[in-house]
């Protein structure tokens, strides 16, 4: 039975001021879940949002009041084990809180992993791969600081993928910052962009044209979300890939940018999604549509870091790697044992549930009063 659920907002600074097109962020806010169940199983989620409101239209502390006040009370005292009745139930009754739904599906999905001992990977249709590249933003705002900071993520073979957040300067600027990091990286990264939806269409073709010259990998997000239009012309008038990241709430929008050949990647996020079982819906929409795939971030800390890293683990193909870096951005972590990052890769935890604890003592003390 599920007896009690809690829910914790953590404020985490981090390392540096981490600059996109919608917010410029210094810290980080954690909500984080805790499903507890009579038979003693605890199980643990978490959601995070990008600048309170500033990315999408859940803030963290709607997120928690939503989840306390809304979706607790419908499946406190159902049972633990039938994930997806409870699922279904809050599914039927509450409209839109994504975020808050990831982070109360994933709980539950880990109390019953830990209650089943098999890693969470196991119960999304089971893991083919044990270890995922990850990418590393460069938003530090400053053309040589970024070049440093990656060749610094280089030298210690953290990161060989590189994502720059752009489009709060003019386009020109814009790819003339982009292009000078390329130059200097040359053959050893992958240099992607992210928008952040800045760019009206005709800025993006003037952009792109730019970037695709420069031998720019990837284009994320470049104009507004709703505009599946303008997203599907550029996809089809150039060669460099184009993703779609804030256009993807879940499976229906993955159906429809299918439907209107939009996108050559899928950012797969699992609070974007509404969870991990819808998640892995927009994944499978994907491949049937043979569209490639990424696993995208909220810059979670490490609970939802791990989620993802379970989904993707299952993913037959996964051609864009992930940017599941989140721990690595913020200066403080509630796992009592972070996750492992080593060779250009995240390797996958492999114990029961997400494969991660929670330090409670850490918890209380970093938990907003
Ligand atoms: O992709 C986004 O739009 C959000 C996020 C992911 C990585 C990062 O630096 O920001
Ligand atoms: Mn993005």
């Amino acid at each position: 039975m599920i007896q009690n659920i809690d829910t914790f907002l953590v404020d985490v600074p981090t390392i540096r001021p981490h600059r996109l097109s919608v917010a410029t962020m210094n810290t980080q806010t954690l909500v984080l879940v805790r499903v507890t169940c009579d038979d003693g199983i605890v199980g643990w989620g978490e959601a995070t949002t990008i600048g309170g409101l500033n990315y999408g239209e859940e803030s963290p502390e709607s997120i928690k009041t939503n989840i306390d006040t809304y979706i607790a009370p419908l499946i406190t005292g159902m049972d633990a084990s039938a994930v997806a009745k409870a699922m279904a139930r809050i599914r039927k009754t509450i409209q839109g809180n994504r975020f808050a739904k990831c982070a109360i599906e994933t709980a539950l999905l880990d109390a019953q992993a830990r209650r089943l001992k098999v890693p969470l990977s196991e119960l999304l249709g089971g893991r083919v791969r044990d270890a995922l590249p990850v990418a590393w933003t460069l938003a530090s705002g400053d053309t040589a600081k970024d070049i440093a900071e990656a060749e610094h993520m280089l030298e210690i073979r953290r990161h060989r993928i590189f994502k720059l957040k752009i489009g709060l300067r003019s386009v020109q600027d814009d790819v003339a910052h982009v292009l000078a990091i390329k130059r200097a990286l040359g053959d050893k990264a992958s240099v992607r962009v992210d928008v952040n939806q800045a760019w009206t269409e005709t800025d993006a073709v003037r952009g792109i044209a730019a970037l695709e010259a420069g031998g720019i990998d990837l284009i994320e997000q470049p104009v507004k979300a709703h505009n599946v239009g303008a997203l599907a012309r550029l996809k089809q008038r150039f060669d460099v890939a184009i993703m779609a990241d804030e256009a993807l709430h879940g499976p229906d929008d993955a159906m429809a940018l299918a439907r209107a050949d939009a996108a050559d990647v899928y950012a797969v996020k699992i609070t974007q999604s509404g969870g991990l079982l819808p998640a892995l819906e927009v994944a499978t929409v994907a491949r049937l549509a043979g569209i490639e795939l990424y696993g995208g971030t909220m810059l979670e800390g490490g609970i939802g870091t791990a989620a993802t890293a379970h989904l993707c683990s299952t993913f037959p193909t996964l051609a864009w790697d992930t940017e599941l870096f989140g721990p690595l951005l913020l200066t403080q972590e509630v796992l009592s044992e972070p996750l492992v990052y080593k060779d250009f890769m995240l390797q996958v935890p492999t114990g029961p549930g997400l494969g991660v604890e929670i330090d409670t003592d850490k918890l209380r003390a970093m938990q907003r009063q």
